[in-house]
């Protein structure tokens, strides 16, 4: 492989559970994260704002909560884990405050750092521990004795000592049982949102729903319609997941093999890949940064207006009847309310 892969023999669990962790945020990322170092035998604290609704979950597994400030300040290393968007601020209000030389910054995703939201003081290390996998499955592939490959990286390494630290708390979440790739803030944020734009929830949902428009406006039944542009996905992409689009194609007809190779490069024809690479270099360049900044400081707009037009697309609401009749779905609490 020619990127550089790290495994528990080549992490020092005890260069984590010497220090005291803050872990700022208890969403999908950080429950997942302070649960595993407390496991590990990481001294945990939690920071999270007085009005937190995290607040109670994180009391009632037994961690100790605080404010970030608070947290921040005992702490040795700060795990930043709250949403992208809330991260300057906080870091702004409550941590700088409270750094000191020798302390360490950690993040799960390098947005900030990258595109220079955050700028830490020279003596803090800075460093960043990224699961790749939502935090729901790093908990439980850890309880299970596993773990979920994660993405290393340093940006600034004030003590010598930030990559043995890193991979000590990739080690206490589980993520060198799985394996630990080396990588750098750049690299990770600019694939991360590439790979949520254009292929995995932008590109994927526009997929689906310009199918089901397609079919449904040429008179066929939605219902119908949903299986094939939407149930059956997961299908195809399970057996993407455990093999490749080898495996896929080897599970699949002949005739769906047939159609696939001879259409889908119609459907994702040199146009889609032309506008692939003008979102790259919207990321690259910083301005896809610029505007999600600006659209949230703006009280998002948009994106509102976005969100309540996706979850007013038919597709939708023909979804919700059939997933009502599917009794092995696990549907949200929204849907069975
Ligand atoms: N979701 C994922 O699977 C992945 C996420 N990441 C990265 O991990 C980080 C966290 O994301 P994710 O776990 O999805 O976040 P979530 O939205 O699931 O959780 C955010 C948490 O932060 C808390 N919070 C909100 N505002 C503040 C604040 N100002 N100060 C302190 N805490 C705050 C929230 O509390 P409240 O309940 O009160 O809102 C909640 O506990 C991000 O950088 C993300 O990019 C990386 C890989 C995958
Ligand atoms: C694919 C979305 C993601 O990048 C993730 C879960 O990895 C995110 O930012 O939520
Ligand atoms: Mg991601
Ligand atoms: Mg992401």
């Amino acid at each position: 492989m020619s990127v550089e892969v790290y495994y528990d023999d080549d992490a020092d669990l005890g260069l984590i559970q010497g220090r005291k962790v803050a872990v700022i945020g208890y969403g999908s990322q950080g429950h997942a994260h302070a649960l595993s170092l407390r496991d590990s035998g990481v001294d945990v604290v939690i920071g999270l704002p007085a009005g937190s609704k995290s607040r109670p979950k994180a009391e009632e597994q037994g961690l100790r909560v605080l404010t970030p400030a608070e947290a921040a300040a005992e702490a040795d290393v700060i795990m930043i884990l709250a949403p992208d968007t809330a991260q300057r601020g906080l870091y702004a209000d409550a941590i700088a405050p409270n750094l000191a030389a020798g302390k360490a910054l950690f993040f799960g995703h390098g947005f900030n750092i990258r595109y220079d939201l955050i700028k830490p003081p020279a003596d803090v290390d800075v460093a960043m521990v990224a699961p790749k996998g939502p935090g729901h499955l790093v908990r439980r592939q850890y309880v299970d004795g596993k773990g979920v490959p994660c993405l290393v990286a340093v940006e600034q390494d004030a003590t010598g000592n930030a990559f043995a630290l890193a991979l000590a708390y990739a080690k206490a979440i589980g993520g060198t049982r799985a394996g630990a790739i080396k990588t750098t803030f750049t690299e990770e944020t600019e694939t991360d949102l590439f790979g949520e734009q254009a292929v995995l929830c932008g590109g994927a949902a526009a997929l689906v729903q310009t199918g089901f428009e397609v079919l449904t406006e040429a008179g066929y039944a939605p219902e119908v319609a949903y299986f094939e542009c939407l149930h059956e996905l997961k299908l195809i992409v399970d057996l993407m997941y455990e093999g490749g689009i080898a495996r896929m194609r080897y599970s699949i007809s002949d005739t769906a093999e047939y159609g696939d190779l001879s259409r889908g490069p119609r459907v994702i024809d040199s146009r889609v890949k032309e506008e692939m690479r003008k979102i790259l270099g919207e990321i690259q360049s910083g301005e896809f940064a610029r505007e999600w900044v600006a659209e949230d400081e703006a009280g998002r707009p948009n994106f509102a207006k976005w969100r309540a037009e996706g979850a007013a697309h038919p597709i939708e609401e023909t979804g919700q009847k059939l997933r009502a009749m599917m009794s092995w779905v696990d549907r949200p609490i929204t849907e069975t309310a």
